[in-house]
């Protein structure tokens, strides 16, 4: 197997820190800088929970490409800096695999358009827990037969972005194979605003934000006389790292970009 050189971006989040183990336990994984906003030029050791791993930080993601060899960037801050961070990273020839939530079809339209310019692979997973693509597989199945169908993700409060990605994600792929539908009755109205959830193509989507959540999303389809609801919870976020490891290995053997684990997964 290929050794494979990665940066990662974020990592002492909750996120990145599962990335930091996951590349450590890994063979032919080895992590050569990180990037993060605090600490710059100095060393991943130096963060509490790091002792030993004398991993160059960087706070310009520039100044890491230009002098650190690397093959892949893990992207795992904020949405306020993903984007830039993938983009850089293309530019350096640099593939990303893209964790952080938030991106808009345009942001990943023009993703695309850059590896595809490049020729290089990029993989952004909105969900990397194997569970949760099969929940959204499942339900793409299950909306070419129910028009009617609410999305209702729950996650923990430190979130930031709402809906979550897996949440759009799971919307777009039902989009696909749903013959579109205005739900609930025509003349309904919100005597609190929100309360119907937010609306993509006709369908319902609510998010929850509870201290004690981690990861969870329920699909609720209905017909006359029977519903149908799909559910997948991740208790930890240990779950979400074999799905980084898959797409870290295929971001190397691919060169386009690739939009969710669905499109990876046999
Ligand atoms: N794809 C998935 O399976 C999956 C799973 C969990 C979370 N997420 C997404 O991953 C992202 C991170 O989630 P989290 O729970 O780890 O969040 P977090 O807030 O714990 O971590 C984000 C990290 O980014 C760092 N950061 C912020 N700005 C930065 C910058 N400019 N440069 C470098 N580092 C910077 C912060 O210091 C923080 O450590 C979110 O967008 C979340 O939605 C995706
Ligand atoms: O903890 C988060 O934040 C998560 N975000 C992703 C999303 O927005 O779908 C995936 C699950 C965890």
């Amino acid at each position: 197997m290929r050794d494979i050189k990665i940066v990662i971006a974020g990592p002492r989040g909750r996120m990145g820190r599962e990335a930091v183990r996951l590349v450590q336990q890994t063979d032919n994984f080895h992590l050569v800088a990180v990037v993060d906003h605090k600490n710059d030029g100095g060393s991943l050791s130096d963060f509490d929970g790091f002792s030993g791993l004398d991993i160059p930080v960087y706070s310009n993601i520039e100044e890491c490409f230009q002098k650190v060899e690397a093959d892949v960037l893990i992207v795992l801050t904020t949405p306020e800096f993903g984007m830039l961070h993938t983009k850089t990273a293309l530019s350096y020839g640099v593939r990303p695999v893209v964790g952080t939530t938030g991106f808009t079809k345009e942001n990943v339209n023009e993703l695309e358009a850059i590896c595809k310019e490049k020729g290089l692979g990029c993989i952004i997973a909105p969900n990397f827990a194997i569970g949760a693509v099969l929940m959204m597989k499942f339900a793409q199945l299950a909306g070419k037969y129910f028009n009617d169908v609410e999305i209702i993700e729950l996650h923990h409060d430190e979130k930031l972005d709402a809906p979550s990605g897996t949440a759009v994600k799971t919307a777009e792929m039902i989009a696909e194979v749903r013959e579109a539908k205005q739900q609930g009755h025509l003349n309904e109205k919100e005597t609190i605003a929100g309360a119907r959830g937010a609306d993509f193509d006709g369908m319902r989507i609510h998010s929850v934000r509870l201290p004690g959540l981690i990861a969870h999303q329920q699909v609720m389809f209905g017909a006359t006389g029977q519903t149908l609801t799909i559910r997948h919870d991740s208790y930890n976020r240990a779950s979400f790292m074999s799905g980084v490891k898959l797409a870290v290995d295929t971001v190397m053997k691919i060169d386009t970009l690739i939009y969710g684990l669905e499109n990876i997964i046999e």
